[in-house]
């Protein structure tokens, strides 16, 4: 059998599912090493031969554009490929930890993919306002003007204005694969099934079989949002531990814009902005509304630099 061109849509262990130009999913194994795949993935498969089943393998996997990497435990790997964006989604309730998502915009800039915030449950008023207010150095970082913003930060209420959110999110997600991430109870599910109706159906008896089968309901799942499927949803779980591990501390500043824009003009060029003297990043650490980098931010780069500063396993 030849070799034909596909899409990863899930993963499962070591299992994909290859969606194939005309649509049709199927089980696949990777062959090699060199072969294993993640979800987003363009490869070249190969169909079982006559009487050998139904499961396919996957011979190569094509270049990618991009690799979005995450460590959530230990030994736990996560990645999709060929992102166009990510959207983190966080809620006015339950309260959502900045460090957190600090964790997965570094992990969006170390990886060079646009990164959107996602603010939901406008209707709940006061946590409401409150959230806003700690989205501000996020709402204004890259300065002012029109297109300056290096975060676009969406405000939502997926369960009460529903067909405003869905033209609003339709509107940036049009045309791309966008990867969606976010704290369990901020409304993923719901955003998922706004965009993708019958998102379940989609996900097909295959990887409801595979999951089941392996006593793993969390995979990570692509979903088209239109008929001719353009515009892809990629729903990965798992944002409580988002690990770092395959950055190294010095990588922490570039990947962070607000103290980017000051890390080259420290007065040592191997400044670490956690105490040196001459260090403009810290000369430029104060409140959210004041100061270019916010305390926190600036707290949470140092835990962050402090955690990747401990010997590897
Ligand atoms: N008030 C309010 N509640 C919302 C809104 N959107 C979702 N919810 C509720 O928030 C809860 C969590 O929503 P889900 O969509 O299940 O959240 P999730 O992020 O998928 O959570 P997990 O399933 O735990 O991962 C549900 O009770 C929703 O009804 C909203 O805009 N406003
Ligand atoms: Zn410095």
């Amino acid at each position: 059998m030849s070799e034909r061109e596909g899409l990863v849509v899930s993963s499962h262990g070591r299992h994909c599912v290859v969606e194939s130009e005309g649509g049709q999913r199927r089980i696949c194994h990777p062959r090699g090493k060199k072969s294993q795949a993640v979800v987003g993935d363009r490869v070249l498969w190969r169909a079982p031969a006559p009487g050998q089943g139904e499961e396919g393998t996957i011979e190569k996997v094509l270049p990618r554009r991009n690799l979005f990497y995450r460590q959530d435990e230990v030994r736990t790997k996560s990645f999709a490929a060929n992102l166009d964006q990510v959207l983190v989604l966080v809620a006015a309730e339950p309260v959502f930890s900045e460090s957190q998502l600090t964790r997965a915009l570094i992990a969006c800039e170390a990886a060079g993919i646009t990164a959107l915030i996602a603010l939901n449950k406008s209707d709940l008023v006061e946590p409401f306002a409150r959230a806003w207010e700690r989205l501000w150095p996020y709402r204004h970082m890259g300065g002012e003007g029109e297109g300056a913003h290096h975060y676009r930060v969406l405000p939502l209420s997926l369960s009460q204005s529903a067909e405003v959110d869905r033209e609003a999110l339709l509107a940036l997600l049009e045309g791309k694969t966008t990867l969606v991430l976010g704290p369990s109870g901020a409304g993923k599910s719901t955003l998922v099934n706004l965009l993708v109706p019958g998102a379940s159906a989609q996900t097909g008896e295959i990887s409801q079989a595979l999951n089941s089968g392996r006593h793993t309901t969390t995979s990570t799942q692509l979903y088209w949002i239109d008929e001719g499927r353009h515009t892809a949803l990629i729903d990965s779980p798992g944002f409580q531990e988002f690990g770092l591990r395959h950055l190294a501390p010095t990588d922490l500043a570039r990947c962070m814009p607000d103290i980017a824009v000051y890390a080259g003009e420290c007065r040592f060029y191997n400044c670490t902005h956690l105490h040196e003297p001459g260090c403009a990043v810290m000369a430029h650490v104060g409140d959210p509304r004041q100061a270019a980098i916010s305390a926190q931010r600036h707290r949470i780069y140092g835990e962050l630099f402090a955690e990747l500063s401990q010997s590897r396993y």
